[in-house]
């Protein structure tokens, strides 16, 4: 059994009081006080993962929650959970933190199985979307109840909130109580409270979805900072696509409680491992083409070179994603043009009809209808410049190529 035990954060969760005390061993607290800019003591790497799970099912009744899942996550890493609503996130999160028990399958932190481990032996910290805060209680008291919990000496207590406070910008707000903060703030509490145990992995369960685009991004970005600086092994949980994207080291992409993918965001990006992923993050249009042999395909009465396709049989259904920002457009007119206009590049040429745009600030989507896909319509990215020299407006036609080899390709099922 672990002598790092971890305190339950989430009264509502554990049923356990703000005034409970539970004496817990005492443990190495000292990560999360080391002052700003100090060189961060990196534990050498032992080559074995920090987190191990290993084939972890989770059914309610006859409903599976978590199917097979398997995913190892290296120490110090910031790890996303990322998948759309009733995907499995939460679940799994909830398993690796003993809040709710696997139906089977096991896993491993830091060598040792934890799978049986009730919530309160397993080291980690949580935060939670709703702050999850003891309203009666301060905000010092709030960061320190785990110390106070394990009975470490008052003066260290006061030093090491203090520490921490300043650590999530919070210097100053001790005496206050949670109501008189900002949803930022009260997060930005209940990190230092996640963190006052120094615990091996913080577990933060969409703790950005309550508040504003802007605090989102500022605290997203604290997040990534300190976890960086303290080295702490961490899974955040979100179903916002860029917060992943920003901030993580590895995005993991759910869908009905399997694993689709696992992978760094430009990997998920760039090379989406199934349809569903080259679906689900980002833009993609889904075209549907034709293998024809070596790396070819027909997509829209063109022939393309993709080297990037898998060896795939002549004749072979494909389903096509082409992301809005891999076309060139090359011309605009009133008319539909009478020719298409080869590129220098010889790239083949497609004709479409503006229907209409999506001003986005750095970008605009224009949304057209393209006479010889099947589909017909289809997203293209254009910058403002673009946008204004090319004179891309509803009604209008414009001939635009696509980069072949940025094209996701898959072998259609049915
Ligand atoms: N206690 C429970 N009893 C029955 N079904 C549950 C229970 N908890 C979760 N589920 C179901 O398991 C599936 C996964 O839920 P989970 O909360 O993990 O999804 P999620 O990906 O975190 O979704 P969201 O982004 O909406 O929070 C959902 O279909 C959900 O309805």
């Amino acid at each position: 059994m672990s002598e790092r035990h971890a305190v339950p954060m989430n009264a509502e969760l554990t049923g356990q009081s703000a005034s409970a005390t539970v004496p817990l061993p005492l443990r190495d607290t000292s990560y999360a006080f080391e002052p700003q800019g100090a060189p961060t003591v990196r534990p050498q790497d032992t080559g074995v993962p920090y987190l191990d799970i290993r084939h972890l099912h989770k059914r309610y009744g006859s409903f599976t929650a978590l199917q097979s899942v398997s995913l190892q996550i290296q120490r110090g890493e910031l790890v996303c959970f990322l998948g759309p609503s009733g995907c499995g996130k939460t679940t799994l999160l909830r398993a690796i933190a003993g809040l709710e028990a696997q139906t089977s399958g096991e896993i491993w932190q830091d060598g040792k199985n934890i799978s049986e481990l009730p919530a309160a032996q397993r080291d980690y910290g949580i935060v939670f979307q709703s702050y999850a805060l003891f309203p009666n209680l301060t905000v010092a008291d709030n960061v320190a109840y785990g110390l106070v919990s394990q009975r470490q000496p008052k003066g260290l207590v006061a030093q090491k909130v203090h520490a921490l406070l300043e650590t999530v910008g919070l210097s100053g707000s001790g005496p206050k109580y949670p109501a008189q903060l900002s949803g930022g703030q009260q997060q930005r509490v209940a990190l230092a409270r996640a963190l006052a145990m120094s615990p091996g992995l913080l577990l933060l369960d969409e703790p950005l979805s309550a508040l504003d685009a802007t605090v989102r991004v500022h605290l997203r970005n604290e997040i990534r900072a300190l976890q960086q600086r303290l080295y702490v092994t961490t899974i955040m949980v979100t179903h916002d696509q860029e917060e992943a994207m920003a901030i993580a080291d590895r995005v993991v992409v759910m869908n009905h409680g399997v694993v689709e993918q696992v992978g760094t965001p430009m990997e998920i990006y760039q090379r989406p491992a199934t349809p569903f992923v080259a679906e689900f993050i980002g833009k993609a249009n889904k075209l549907q083409a034709i293998a024809v042999g070596d790396g070819g395909i027909t997509l829209g009465g063109h022939k393309l070179f993709c080297p990037q396709a898998p060896q795939l049989a002549k004749g072979q259904a494909l389903d096509v994603y082409l992301r809005p920002e891999d076309c060139s457009v090359h011309n605009c007119t009133a008319m539909p043009p009478a020719a298409s206009v080869p590129p220098a590049t010889g790239a083949p040429v497609w004709t479409a009809r503006v229907e209409h745009l999506e001003f986005l600030g750095a970008t605009c989507i224009v949304h057209a209808d393209v006479p010889r896909l099947p589909e017909q319509r289809i997203q293209l990215q254009l910058s403002p410049a673009q946008w204004a020299q090319l004179d891309v407006q509803p009604g209008r036609w414009l001939q635009f190529s696509v980069n072949a080899t940025q094209l996701k390709i898959f072998a259609q099922k049915y």
